[in-house]
């Protein structure tokens, strides 16, 4: 079901199975049409089976005051995996709490290996099946009260297809603008691990992976907590 959403197979799956297979997102209150999906971690301790069953906690980790909006950071944890997910729900910002830190994302100057995924127009529909129904993804009225011309493609059906293919233990990751279904994907990998995809309209997202010991393109310059 993944694969077939994001066109082809990636250890990200682990974030899906956890997030939406395990307790949800849960923002009691908040006005959902104002929630992005701002970024995303990931900390794989084993490699997901392909069948069997697992006890997922949730907990919401940080809410930080970042002026226009509030950063809040959840985490869910398994024996297999830990997933960070922060999310940004905008005009609730100024509240007096602490900004956190300015996390900063870079890539190297160097070439890039450069490749193109055009996504279809029903992609945020296929992307559904994985668990997230989030009506911002599939409801236009849902999406205008949002401010989006029309729904917007999940961030992780994005990062999916950014990092299909690849085999790494540990992943980092920040959506910086929305993507819409049908929006051709520009993806630049770097052998170190970092990657950016862009459409027409700019940089949508932007991280970098932490290569398993079993792939031979190399270590990412990058950990984190
Ligand atoms: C439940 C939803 C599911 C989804 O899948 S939604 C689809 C995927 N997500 C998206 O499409 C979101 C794309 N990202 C954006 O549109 C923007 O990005 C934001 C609206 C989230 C934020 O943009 P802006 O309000 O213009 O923020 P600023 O004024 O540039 O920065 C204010 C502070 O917020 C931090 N920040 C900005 N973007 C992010 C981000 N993506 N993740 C975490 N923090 C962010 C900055 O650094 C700074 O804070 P510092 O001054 O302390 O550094």
């Amino acid at each position: 079901m993944y694969g077939a959403a994001v066109g082809g197979y990636s250890p990200a799956f682990a974030i899906p199975l956890l997030q939406h297979g395990g307790p949800q997102l849960g923002l009691t209150g908040a006005d959902m049409t104002q929630v992005l999906h701002a970024e995303q971690s990931l900390w794989l301790r084993r490699r997901v089976p392909a069948r069997g069953s697992a006890v997922v906690t949730k907990t919401v980790t940080d809410i930080y005051d970042k002026g226009s909006g509030a950063l809040v950071v959840s985490t869910w944890e398994s024996d297999h995996a830990r997933t960070r997910s922060s999310c940004f729900i905008k005009g609730e910002g100024g509240f007096g709490g602490e900004r956190g830190e300015t996390r900063t994302f870079e890539v190297p100057d160097a070439e890039p290996d450069v490749s193109f995924f055009r996504t279809s127009p029903d992609q945020a529909l296929r992307y559904r099946e994985t668990g997230d129904v989030n009506p911002m993804h599939h409801d236009p009225e849902f999406a205008a009260r949002a401010g989006f011309g029309k729904p917007i493609l999940h961030g992780l059906c994005t990062l999916g297809i950014t990092v299909r293919g690849m085999d790494f233990t540990e992943l980092h990751a920040r959506f910086t603008a929305p993507v819409f279904p049908g929006d051709e994907l520009k993806i630049e990998h770097w052998p170190t691990g970092e990657f950016r995809t862009s459409t027409t309209a700019g940089q949508v997202l932007i991280g970098s992976v932490r290569f398993s010991e079993v792939d031979n393109r190399g270590k990412s310059a990058r950990s984190d907590s």
